[in-house]
């Protein structure tokens, strides 16, 4: 589903190169879930920014569905992630001007496969339904994003990349938003590739990757 063979990635720093990853392996097979973990500082958000094609690493490959990042231009990248991916971060980035219903359906438009019956289904097991006329403004932190993952997962990607999905929260609704999305991920079959600070968040997931001084490392504890 997700590869990557000796990915490093270095920003320029007036000091000289800054590596931030130094030679990242990493597979995820389809529908595994796995919790990306490191100090803060490390890599991980440029890890997954690196995934979903949004930066391109200095060095090594990336494989996204079978498909090599490298030899595609970035409108076929952004369409490969349109088609293939759900991107869920800290902040919702929902449209103020748009209604739930619109918010949710949003992605699956713009990939052209939009699905009623999951968008009601969706909905549903996010506790939104009463609420699809409704705009995000008129939301608590917790619906909104619950609607940033129904957005996500409207399309039914395969996998989907979530940076500190539930950093917003309190510690209820966090663990609230994390339960749904588990069930949502195992119901549709997607992978997850998860950037976490907690233990306690990262522990239900299949796997626990640790970033570190530019390598990864598995936690088997
Ligand atoms: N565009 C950039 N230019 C220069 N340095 C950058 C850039 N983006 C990130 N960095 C640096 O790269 C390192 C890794 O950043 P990254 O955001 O990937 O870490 P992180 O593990 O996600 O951190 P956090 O847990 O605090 O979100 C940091 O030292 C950061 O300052």
């Amino acid at each position: 589903m997700l590869q990557l063979t000796d990915v490093t990635k270095s920003y320029p720093t007036p000091q000289g190169p800054l590596y931030v990853l130094d030679g990242v392996d990493l597979r995820l097979t389809r529908g595994e879930s796995l919790a990306l973990m490191g100090e803060s500082g490390s890599g991980k958000s440029t890890l997954l920014h690196l995934a979903a094609g949004l930066d391109v690493p200095d060095r090594g490959e990336i494989l996204l569905g079978g498909e090599r990042l490298s030899a595609l231009d970035e409108t076929r990248r952004s369409a490969l992630r349109r088609q293939r991916l759900g991107l869920v971060f800290q902040q919702f980035h929902l449209v103020p001007s748009l209604s739930v219903a619109d918010n949710l359906t949003l992605q699956a438009r713009l990939a052209k496969r939009e699905d009623p019956a999951w968008t009601q289904h969706l909905l549903a097991r996010l506790g939104l339904a009463d609420l699809e006329g409704r705009y995000p403004e008129q939301l608590s932190g917790g619906q909104q994003q619950r609607l940033a993952i129904g957005r996500a997962l409207a399309a039914r990607p395969d996998l989907l990349l979530a940076d500190e999905p539930t950093g917003n929260l309190d510690e209820a609704a966090a663990d609230d938003v994390l339960a749904l999305l588990q069930a949502l991920i195992a119901e549709s079959g997607c992978a997850l590739l998860m950037v976490t600070h907690s233990a306690r968040v990262a522990a239900p997931l299949d796997r626990c990757v640790h970033l570190q001084r530019g390598r990864l490392a598995d936690d088997d504890a």
